[in-house]
C-alpha cells in the first residue's frame, strides 16, 4: 500500500487488450483488501467476537449503499440492453420481493452472529472513517464517466477467491456463528464473478484512448483505497475499546 500513482500523461500508446487487462488486473493483485491486517487476522482466525460483530456491522453501511452506487451508474446509460444489464446489479441486493436479495442476506448473517437487524438497519454504530470511504465511492460513481465508474467496480476480479477463504475461516474458526449466515458470501462467488467479466468487457470496450486506459486503472487504485480505507477505520476502532 505504499506505492505512489505515476503522474498520468495519457499520452502513450494505447496499451493492446492484453496489456491493458493485465495491468487492470495487477491492480487488485497488488493493493486489494485480502492484504489488510485485519482480513489477514480474519482468515487466521484470530479475530474476537466483538470484532467480527465490528465488521459486519460497518460492512453493512457499504453493502446498503452498492445499489444506490449502482444506480446512478445506470442513470449514465443511454442503451436499453446496458440498462436492463446493470439494473440486475440493484436486484441482487434489494431482492425483487421483500425478503430477498443480498441486503436481506447480510442482515440474516448479522442475526447469526447475534446482532438483531435493527441495530444493523439504525446505523448507529457505523464509524466515521466507514462513512467517509463509502461517502467516497458513492460520489465517485456519482461524478465520474461511465468507463471510471464501471472500472472501479473491477475489485470484484478479486472478490470470489477472498469470498471462498472468507467461508472457510468462518466455518473453521467461528463456529459459533451459524453456517447459514454464510449465505451471502456463498451467493457472491457467482454474481461477483459473472459482474467482473461484465464490467471487464466494458471498460475494454470503452478505453479507447490511452488516457482513458490509465483513468480507468487509476479508477480501480481509487476503489482498492476506499476498501482498504473502511479496514482501516474497523480495524482502529478496537485501539480505543
Ligand atoms: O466482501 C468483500 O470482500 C467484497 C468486496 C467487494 C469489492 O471488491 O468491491 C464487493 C463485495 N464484497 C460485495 O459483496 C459486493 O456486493 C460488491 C459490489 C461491488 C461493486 O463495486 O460493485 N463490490 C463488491
Amino acid at each position: 500500500m505504499n506505492t505512489v500513482a505515476p503522474p498520468s500523461t495519457g499520452t502513450g500508446e494505447l496499451w493492446s487488450a492484453e496489456e491493458f487487462t493485465a495491468r487492470l488486473r495487477a491492480v487488485p493483485a497488488e493493493r486489494y483488501h485480502d492484504r489488510h491486517p485485519f482480513n489477514v487476522r480474519m482468515h487466521e482466525g484470530a479475530l474476537s467476537r466483538a470484532e467480527l460483530r465490528r465488521w459486519i456491522t460497518n460492512r453493512f453501511h457499504y453493502q446498503r449503499h452498492i445499489p444506490v452506487k449502482d444506480a446512478l451508474i445506470l442513470a449514465k446509460f443511454d442503451d436499453p440492453a446496458l440498462r436492463r444489464s446493470w439494473l440486475r446489479r440493484i436486484q441482487d441486493h434489494d431482492g425483487l420481493v421483500e425478503g430477498e436479495g443480498g441486503i436481506e442476506r447480510w442482515l440474516r448473517l448479522g442475526e447469526a452472529a447475534g446482532i438483531d437487524r435493527e441495530r444493523l438497519t439504525s446505523g448507529a454504530e457505523v464509524l466515521p472513517g466507514v462513512t467517509l470511504a463509502v461517502d467516497g465511492y458513492v460520489n465517485f460513481c456519482r461524478l465520474r464517466p461511465p468507463l471510471e465508474a464501471v472500472a472501479s467496480s473491477l475489485t470484484e476480479l478479486a472478490a470470489p477467491t477472498i469470498m471462498r477463504t472468507r467461508i472457510d475461516a468462518f466455518e473453521r474458526h467461528y463456529r459459533w456463528i451459524d453456517a447459514d449466515g454464510l449465505t451471502y458470501f456463498r451467493n457472491r462467488i457467482g454474481q461477483g464473478g459473472r459482474d467482473s467479466q461484465e464490467a471487464l468487457a466494458l471498460v475494454l470496450e470503452w478505453a479507447d484512448t490511452r488516457r482513458g486506459q490509465e483513468a480507468a486503472v487509476a479508477a480501480l487504485r481509487f476503489k482498492c483505497d476506499v476498501l482498504w480505507s473502511l479496514l482501516d477505520a474497523v480495524d482502529r476502532a478496537g485501539e480505543s475499546t
